[in-house]
């Protein structure tokens, strides 16, 4: 699947939003992919995890469970976990630190895949990734649906990606003006509790 395939699914779906958006990082952007419309539909969610787990093994070869951040890793990550038949786990925030709760437990040395939805600067798959270590996982790599740094983002293991692309981000005192004119949406999850 190439990564014009990859957006394909995003444009079908209806997920390549324009306007101006504060990302997880709190960068601002005028495109955000929003991903949850892509993964609500079954079959658009198989046929993209399952390339991402053909590549997981290419690159990565075999691997004993796949770990996801919250809340946007989840569905990827088990249906990705799903085509590499592994068990498949998800970390949280709690007071803004990824946690693994609900039973969840990592056994020490596991090989570990941690899948991403969407990697913009991979500040979150770095959070997500400290959390497994300090857990006693054995990060092996880190995989994605759309790194929209291009390569760029440095997450500390191999980064593996569906599909890749460079899309404009701005720190919050440097917005273009056209960006600055739009009022500013929030779609993620990371202040959700600081949010109306
Ligand atoms: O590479 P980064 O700069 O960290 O950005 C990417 C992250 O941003 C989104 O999560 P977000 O925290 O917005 O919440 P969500 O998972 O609930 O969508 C997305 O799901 C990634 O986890
Ligand atoms: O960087 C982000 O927070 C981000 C970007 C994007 O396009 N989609 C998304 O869900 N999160
Ligand atoms: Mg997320």
């Amino acid at each position: 699947m190439t990564s014009e395939d990859v957006i394909n699914e995003f444009r079908d779906a209806n997920a390549l939003r324009e306007g101006h958006f504060v990302l997880s990082s709190g960068l601002h952007s005028p495109l955000f992919l929003q991903k949850n419309l892509v993964f609500m539909n079954a079959d658009r969610c198989e046929r993209l995890c399952k390339a991402l787990a053909e590549k997981i093994v290419a690159q990565a070869g075999q691997v004993d469970v796949a770990i996801s951040p919250a809340v946007g890793g989840i569905i990827p990550g088990y249906e990705t976990a799903r085509h590499l038949k592994v068990p498949s786990m998800y970390v949280e925030r709690v007071e803004g630190e990824f946690k693994l709760r609900r039973g969840f437990h990592i056994e020490p040395g596991a090989k570990v895949v941690m899948v991403e939805d969407i990697v913009t600067t991979g500040l979150s798959s770095r959070e997500c990734i400290a959390a497994i270590q300090a857990l006693g996982g054995k990060v092996v790599a880190a995989a994605c649906i759309v790194d929209r740094s291009g390569g760029k983002a440095d997450v500390g293991v191999p980064l593996i990606s569906l599909a890749s692309l460079e899309v404009p981000a701005y720190p919050a005192d440097a917005l273009p003006p056209e960006l600055a004119a739009i009022p500013v949406q929030d779609p993620g999850s990371r202040r959700l509790s600081q949010k109306a």
